[in-house]
């Protein structure tokens, strides 16, 4: 009899050649999808493409796992309800190194590559640029070699899928795990346990002390499931765990027996409601109880799985700072900060004091928002009837806090309500932001302008007290998905000229295009890119949502969350404006720029008048797009279900970027800073990142307009009256008019009648005080644009001078400013 010799080394050391890959592929297609290639959908190639690379991946992720586990070396953990990953395959194509193997495999099989791209649906596990942020995050980290994890959500439906039924926004289910979902590792044996409800009892412990025990009502069980996130060129491949609600018990036999097998399920149903859908809210928090079910839920398997499995069975918990640094995206999960207090002092029996010394040394929290109204307070009644135990502990962290603060500012009764966790009015209830600040190591805003606003304004109390905490890290995007993938011309052109792909993970690089600006030939080219760009993205709109459009035009985008501090009414004003002008012979359509005016946006479903915004984009759109007056000069572009896919070719098609929100209103953007590194130029407010933009392409290279953060202010406080800027500009009167009269409703007055009444009594963001600042600066658009090869300059100087946006910078400055983290050698 031969001998067998175990090998124990992974067995996934594929064959990079293209023979290897297709007989991995068939081998797959036939033993993992059960069919064979003549019978194959396109689904099943889809999935056994996907598992394949997958394969080439795996044997680095389990050396990862190996050697993250051997170094013990200091790892930052990700907390974020989102992580709007988009599709995977292209890549793990990437990072696997395998493009090029894979597309002539599969044509030499009569499969197109491009053909299974299209096939993967999305996973839409976030609303937008929060979301995308962590997943831009979570690639930056593992390309840097920063021993990490992400911690999330596994929602069984993501954000919702925009549908437009007579131009208004109908919303249908995202069943992105319909097909199967080829990415993921489920481990159901490493459920974790979570409860809730119940009550709080005190009891003597061994050596008398009396200690609290927290007695939940209910639990249900969290299941990991494990995403690669492959590292670029670099052989790490780190780790994105996100947790999935299942019952604790299937269904209770006893009530199935007795014959009622509805209420027999419920407990199942009601336990796996937790993961069920994303709350599809952007800007403004929900005070439902599922979300917070969702916010304690994730965070609980997190630190649970991170104490009893991550770390070794051994380990010293008063070493967690060393080992281990939490940031806190928002605070969604803000609610860790109580859950490890209790870990600490209810199950590991430490002091009070011990625990909260080493708590105050593993969080840190990012604010995304300067909205009020966005700040997340819990009720203390609900918080307390979910999370009794919590609830008690945030209050002593309170009652701990304001002593500390009382002895600071003594005679300062009203400083210390403001900064109480606790709010008294409207109701009682925990500000997660404070709460946040007080147990972080470092606070931190995501522009430099909006971390400003967070110490003067937002949380100015916060600063003075605790003058070390507040820091900024500048946010950025992955130049693997927003470059070298989406746009593979101009991706191609900048490797040729600079030499080598270094860029991609050293975006500095780009700095070296500069000087090409000013050759004539690396311009044109530069410009043909654009071109073939623009025409790939008129072919997507034709075939997914029949629009059709010119790309001579000017490709004008505004693509983000429907929002009003973003403010498309603006920009669509000014549509309506230059509609007018032109019906009404005030403006010969000649002296016009042919522009396609594109948006792309999703609004909250409970957001009326973000949903009044869609139904008037559309409804203008309609009538602009057939009326002859206007053809070939204006044209409006509203494609639906604006998700990552499609900004990956609506992006490096623009040759305009609106980043037009009211000054002070945005955190940052991260969709400013895409346009930017794929060649548009920015009309744009001096908000978030804009500002940092427009200091690095300077005011020549950007089209800055509108009050400034102080200017807003001010005319806030000297009492704003939109009405007078309607009085005294008459082309923004006839604008509201049109609207008013009906012209874009059949003449049914009532349609639109919410937003113009809005704009003329409330408009909370200043719409119509920058109307003519807008108005004036798209004519410098236009003049601007007049001229290819000045455009084409300006355009190469915004992409050469990108390199600080790119998400490992980020990544560095956390690491400097927060973490206190460095990345492992990869050869050691
Ligand atoms: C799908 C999607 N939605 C929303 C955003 C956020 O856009 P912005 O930063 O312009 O608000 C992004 C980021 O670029 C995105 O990719």
């Amino acid at each position: 009899m031969s001998e067998v010799t175990a090998n124990t080394e992974p067995v996934a050391t594929r064959e990079r050649t293209v023979e290897g890959f297709v007989r991995e592929y068939l081998r797959e297609l036939n033993f993992g999808q059960g069919v064979d290639l003549s019978r194959a959908s396109v689904n099943d190639q889809y999935l056994a493409l996907a598992r394949t690379v997958r394969h080439y991946l795996m044997v680095r992720w389990l050396e990862t796992l190996r050697r993250q586990s051997e170094l013990q070396a200091k790892s930052v953990a990700y907390l974020s309800a989102e992580f709007l990953l988009g599709r995977q395959l292209d890549n793990a194509l990437l990072a696997a190194d395998l493009t090029d193997i894979v597309e002539e495999g599969l044509a030499g099989l009569g499969i197109s590559l491009d053909t299974l791209r299209q096939a993967e649906v999305e996973p839409g596990l976030g609303n937008g640029g929060l979301g995308r942020l962590a997943a831009c995050f979570i690639d930056s980290l593992a390309t840097m070699n920063v021993p990490s994890i992400g911690y999330g959500i596994r929602y069984e439906y993501g954000i919702f899928r925009q549908t437009f039924v007579d131009g208004w926004q109908v919303e249908k289910p995202d069943s992105w795990l319909t097909l199967g979902s080829p990415w993921e590792f489920p481990h159901p044996e490493m459920a974790v346990n979570v409860s809730f409800g119940g009550t709080v009892e005190d009891y003597e412990d061994d050596d008398g002390t009396t200690r609290k025990r927290w007695l939940p009502g209910w639990s249900v069980l969290g299941v990991p499931y494990n995403y690669m996130v492959p590292g670029y060129g670099n052989g790490r491949v780190n780790t994105l765990r996100l947790w999935s609600a299942r019952a604790t018990r299937a269904f209770d036999l006893e009530i199935f027996n007795s014959g009622d097998y509805a209420q027999a399920v419920r407990a199942q149903t009601f336990a796996e409601n937790i993961s069920k859908v994303l709350y599809p809210e952007d800007s403004t928090p929900q005070g439902k109880e599922l979300r917070l079910q969702q916010q304690y839920f994730f965070v609980a398997c997190s630190l649970k799985d991170f104490v009893d499995q991550v770390l070794p069975k051994d380990f010293d918990l008063t070493n967690l700072p060393d080992r281990i640094h939490f940031q806190l995206n928002d605070t969604h999960p803000v609610i860790a900060i109580p859950e490890l207090m209790r870990i600490l002092v209810d199950e590991k029996k430490w002091s009070w004091d011990d625990a909260w010394s080493v708590v105050r040394q593993v969080f840190s929290y990012t604010c995304h928002t300067l909205l009020p109204e966005a700040l997340e307070v819990w009720s203390v009644e609900l918080l307390g009837r979910l999370l009794p135990r919590h609830l008690e502990i945030i209050y002593r962290i309170n009652e701990q806090f304001l002593v500390g603060l009382r002895a600071a500012y003594p005679d300062d009764e009203l400083r210390a309500r403001r900064m109480s966790i606790i709010a008294e009015f409207p109701e009682r209830g925990i500000r997660m932001a404070h709460l946040a600040t007080v147990a972080a190591v470092k606070v931190n805003g995501v522009a430099a302008l909006h971390s400003q606003l967070l110490r003067d304004k937002v949380l100015h109390d916060f600063a003075e007290y605790y003058p070390g905490k507040f820091t900024n890290v500048t946010n950025g995007i992955t130049p693997r998905r927003f470059l070298r993938l989406s746009n593979p011309g101009l991706s191609g052109l900048v490797t040729e000229v600079l030499g080598s792909e270094k860029w991609v993970t050293d975006l500095d690089e780009l700095r070296a295009l500069e000087p090409l600006a000013e050759d004539a030939e690396f311009r044109r080219r530069f410009r043909e890119i654009k071109a073939a760009n623009k025409r790939r993205l008129v072919h997507l709109l034709a075939e997914r949502d029949g629009i059709v459009l010119d790309p001579e035009t000017m490709f004008d985008v505004m693509v983000k969350r429907l929002h009003e501090y973003k403010r498309q009414t603006l920009k669509l004003l000014h549509v309506v404006s230059l509609y007018e002008q032109i019906t009404s012979g005030a403006l010969d359509p000649a002296d016009v720029t042919p522009r396609t005016f594109a948006f792309g946006a999703k609004a909250a479903p409970g957001y009326r008048m973000a949903k009044q915004i869609i139904g008037l984009i559309n409804a203008v759109g309609r009538t602009v797009n057939a009326d002859p007056a206007v053809e070939g000069r204006l044209t409006v572009a509203f494609p639906a279900n604006y998700n990552v896919t499609l900004a990956e070719t609506l992006i490096p098609a623009a040759d305009l970027s609106e980043q037009i929100s009211l000054a002070g209103k945005e955190a940052s953007g991260t969709g400013n800073m895409k346009f930017m590194l794929n060649g548009a130029l920015t009309i744009g407010t001096d908000d978030g990142a804009n500002v940092e933009i427009r200091e690095l392409v300077g005011d020549e290279n950007f089209f800055l307009f509108g009050l400034t953060e102080p200017e807003v202010a001010d005319v806030v406080e000297r009492g704003y009256h939109p009405t007078s800027y309607y009085e005294t500009n008459p082309q923004l009167r006839h604008a509201l008019d049109l609207v008013a009269s009906g012209a874009f409703s059949d003449g049914d007055r009532s349609v639109f009648e919410p937003v113009v009444s809005n704009l003329l009594h409330e408009d909370r963001f200043l719409v119509l005080a920058d109307f003519q600042a807008y108005a004036d600066a798209q004519a410098r658009v236009d003049a601007a644009y007049a001229d290819p090869e000045a455009w084409t300059r300006s355009a190469i100087i915004n992409v050469a001078r990108a390199g600080f946006f790119s998400s490992d910078r980020s990544m560095r400055d956390y690491l400097d400013r927060v973490w206190h983290a460095a990345p492992v050698d990869p050869s050691a």
